[in-house]
């Protein structure tokens, strides 16, 4: 579990996170979702110790982050950026690889290539192994990033995986299937936590939501109950109606009206 008691995070006296108290459990799938600017980085960096708390405190299974060596933070958790800027030309099994830089010394194990072999084919990348990286389309290059998230903590038990925006420029079936894959990553055990602009993803695969706004909490708790419409007029400032969910959709659809 992560637990955020009473944390801030400020820079240079601007407060890009108000103090903020929420806890993080293993096998569930939360999203964090809010306008541009609401802090939903900043909130996931001080869950991913990239950030330590100006105020407060974030506690990882029972331990301040700030206690914690990088070396042991890299066992226990991943984090798929919102940017992964790759110039060099790596081919895609080395950047999986990197997943499994906390693991091993000069050259990876059989099993370390093993598991990239096997994250590769969770994301159905298999057949791109030895490609050049910076080759890829982006929405192809994200797909081998989440697989090099996995590959960090495939053997990790009640590790967390944090994703910022993790479907950026993936097509629409993939986008679906990286929800599907993160929702039964929570259901084998794992935290997950994923940064989301697609509302009615969330409503489809997350367990739970925080709504953020000027880095604070708009609404927190079970997704189907924490997006209604109310709360999701307060956050986006755009009046939202809710289609109810049918026999095609097991939960309700958010709709922006037209302004
Ligand atoms: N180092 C910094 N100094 C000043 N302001 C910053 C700094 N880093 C981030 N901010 C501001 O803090 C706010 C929150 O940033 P954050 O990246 O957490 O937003 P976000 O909700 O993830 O936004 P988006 O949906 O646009 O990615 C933004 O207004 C951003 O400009």
């Amino acid at each position: 579990m992560i637990s955020l008691e009473k944390a801030c995070y400020s820079v240079q006296g601007h407060t890009l996170l108000s103090e903020t108290s929420l806890q993080f459990s293993t096998g569930e799938f939360w999203a964090v979702a809010g306008p541009n600017g609401a802090g939903k980085s900043t909130l996931l960096k001080l869950l991913s110790a990239e950030y330590l708390p100006t105020k407060g405190r974030v506690r990882f299974q029972g331990r301040d982050t700030h206690d914690y060596r990088p070396a042991e933070l890299a066992r226990l958790r991943a984090v798929l950026a919102q940017h992964n800027p790759v110039s060099l030309d790596f081919s895609v099994t080395e950047i999986v690889l990197m997943g499994r830089y906390p693991y091993y010394g000069h050259r990876p194990s059989d099993k370390d290539l093993f598991i990239v072999n096997q994250c590769l084919e969770w994301v159905e990348m298999g057949a791109y192994a030895q490609r050049s990286y910076p080759t890829l389309s982006g929405g192809e290059q994200q797909r081998i990033q989440f697989a090099r998230a996995l590959a960090q903590i495939w053997e990790t038990k009640n590790g967390f995986l944090f994703l910022d925006e993790p479907t950026t420029g993936m097509d629409l079936k993939h986008q679906y299937q990286t929800f599907q894959l993160a929702a039964s990553l929570a259901r084998q055990g794992f935290g997950v936590v994923a940064v989301v602009h697609d509302l009615n993803l969330a409503l489809q695969y997350t367990d739970q939501t925080v709504l953020l706004k000027k880095g604070r909490i708009m609404a927190s708790g079970k997704t189907n109950h924490t997006l209604h419409e109310e709360s999701l007029q307060a956050t986006f400032e755009l009046p939202i109606h809710l289609i109810p969910a049918d026999h095609i959709r097991k939960n309700a659809t958010i709709v922006p009206v037209p302004i």
